[in-house]
């Protein structure tokens, strides 16, 4: 089967905050005036009498070309370096100049010799690596600096190790400041978050701006697909053999196989309840045998019964409220699989692996090898998968819809439905094929759920109409946050004077 393209793209944004003050910006010298030029008459064309009009020399302006100027004199430019050096030659630092030979005993790495623009003006932590700020360290791994030139060398005094300044800022003291990674920041006022990218735009460079060859940008996601299976095998081997287990985050989970098997043989007998009668009762004896939790909380259960009914719903509820569960109880109470159709590799992943246990999952993404592929595939035909992730790239894979054609899917979800919508904030082309009218003439899928957290009504009002939900079917709920307050208070009126 061949693998999709594009699902590992990390679309999900914070909105960087916005700072009032802009940047310093770089000083550069001010572009002489432009003046009116007369465009020789080019031979063979029509002669027109043109005076010199505003937008040719707006254009000449913009271009921030000088039209007429004096040729520069090269032999002053050779002879410049003397005229900068020479009044600062005896502090007790180095500036180099930009466009000018840096000296030789500059480090390739010093943080002066970089050009203007590789500091953020933001203040950002992430740019600079943590190693840079380990003096003591790095110190000892620093050459010393090359013997200065005797010929023009003051010489220096003998430094004293007690009081060389460790802390490295944009002067150097005696030793070279240690090797730093930094990344040419382009304007200077990202902030310290993830960039929206809506409209893919280096979506496959890498950090040197070099176009990302298909192997580093599909092993990433390899590397992610194998960990988190690693982890999964690991765990079940784990609960396999009883006992207790600690996870990636450091927490011990106690697994005891006779509690397992008690609990599985449970919440078989609570399936085959709720499927015979979809009760409220039936549902909370299902939801505390496989999550532990006693109530559904606010849209879960409406949503969940719509769903079991058969008809296509939209639901937003804020992040965290628990959107997941209203797909994976309808999961194991309906007959044939659930297919979730979710953005991101990452965002699959993370949701393979919190799936109940009572729930067999899978994915299909780009970083599967032919094997992996072939092998879900397998348990997807002997009916041993009951949620399947794919991303929506999937939809133009013509072996996967020919598996899936021939396998019941009982329950489509849309994970972040907003996408589908040209008005979105986070808007996915690949999602703009999930159509109900594809959808049902491909795979036959009758039901479909789509969630979201954040959608604004015309969003919503696209989304629906592209799945075919009825306007009736939406549940929406807000959600106070109980560790959240606002506060109002009065103060005098202050008198400006
Ligand atoms: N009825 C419930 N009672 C208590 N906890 C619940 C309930 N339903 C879900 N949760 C828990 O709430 C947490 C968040 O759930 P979930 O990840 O499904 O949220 P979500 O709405 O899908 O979030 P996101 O928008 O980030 O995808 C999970 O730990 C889940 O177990």
């Amino acid at each position: 089967m061949e693998s999709d393209s594009d699902s590992g793209g990390s679309h999900v944004s914070a909105t960087p905050p916005r700072n009032s003050k802009q940047p310093p910006k770089q000083f550069r010298p001010a572009p002489p005036p432009p003046l009116p030029l007369r465009q020789p008459p080019r031979a063979g064309s029509k002669t027109r009498n043109k005076t010199p009009t505003s937008s040719s020399a707006a254009a000449a302006s913009r271009s921030n070309k000088p039209l007429e100027q004096p040729p520069l004199d090269r032999k002053n430019d050779d002879d410049a370096p003397a005229v900068y050096s020479a009044p600062l030659s005896n502090l007790p630092f180095q500036i180099c100049y930009q466009n000018r030979p840096i000296s030789s005993s500059s480090s390739s790495h010093s943080i002066e010799a970089l050009p203007a623009g590789y500091f953020s003006k933001s203040a950002s932590f992430s740019k600079i690596r943590r190693t840079s700020l380990n003096f003591e360290s790095l110190d000892e791994s620093c050459p010393p600096p090359p013997p200065p030139d005797s010929s023009t060398a003051v010489p220096a005094p003998k430094p004293n190790n007690n009081n060389i300044r460790k802390n490295i800022n944009l002067i150097r003291a005696e030793a070279p400041p240690p090797p730093v990674k930094l990344r040419k920041c382009s304007g200077g006022s990202e902030g310290n978050f993830v960039k929206l990218n809506t409209n893919y735009k280096n979506k496959f460079l890498n950090r040197k701006g070099m176009r990302k060859s298909s192997s580093s940008y599909a092993s990433n996601n390899r590397r992610l697909y194998r960990r988190s299976k690693r982890k999964l095998k690991a765990d079940s081997e784990a609960a396999e053999a009883g006992g207790s287990l600690c996870d990636e985050e450091g927490l011990v989970t106690e697994i005891t196989q006779q509690k397992a098997e008690n609990g599985g043989e449970l919440i078989e007998e609570a399936v085959s309840a709720a499927r015979g009668e979809p009760s409220d009762e039936n549902l909370v004896r299902l939801l505390s045998l496989m999550y532990g939790y006693s109530s559904f909380r606010n849209g879960q259960l409406e949503a969940i019964r719509m769903v079991l009914d058969g008809k296509s719903a939209m639901l937003v509820l804020p992040t965290g409220a628990g959107k997941s569960l209203c797909y994976q109880i309808p999961a194991v109470i309906l007959p044939g699989i659930t297919l979730v159709v979710s953005p991101l590799v990452a965002l699959m992943i993370d949701q393979l692996k919190q799936l109940p246990a009572a729930i067999q999952g899978g994915l299909f993404c780009s970083s599967q090898t032919p094997q992996e592929v072939e092998e879900t595939t397998k348990l997807l035909q002997q009916r041993a998968i009951k949620v399947l992730f794919v991303s929506p790239e999937r939809f133009l894979n013509a072996d996967f819809l020919s598996v899936l054609s021939s396998i019941h899917v009982s329950l489509l979800v849309v994970d972040e439905a907003h996408c589908i919508s040209e008005w979105s904030h986070n808007f996915r082309p690949s999602y703009m094929r999930l159509r109900a009218s594809l959808l049902r003439a491909k795979l036959s899928i009758g039901c479909i759920l789509a969630m979201t957290a954040t959608a604004t009504t015309t969003t919503l009002n696209a989304v629906m109409s592209a799945l075919d939900i009825p306007s009736t079917n939406l549940i929406q709920k807000e959600q106070l946050r109980d560790n959240l307050q606002l506060s109002v208070s009065f103060s005098k009126n202050r008198q400006v004077s």
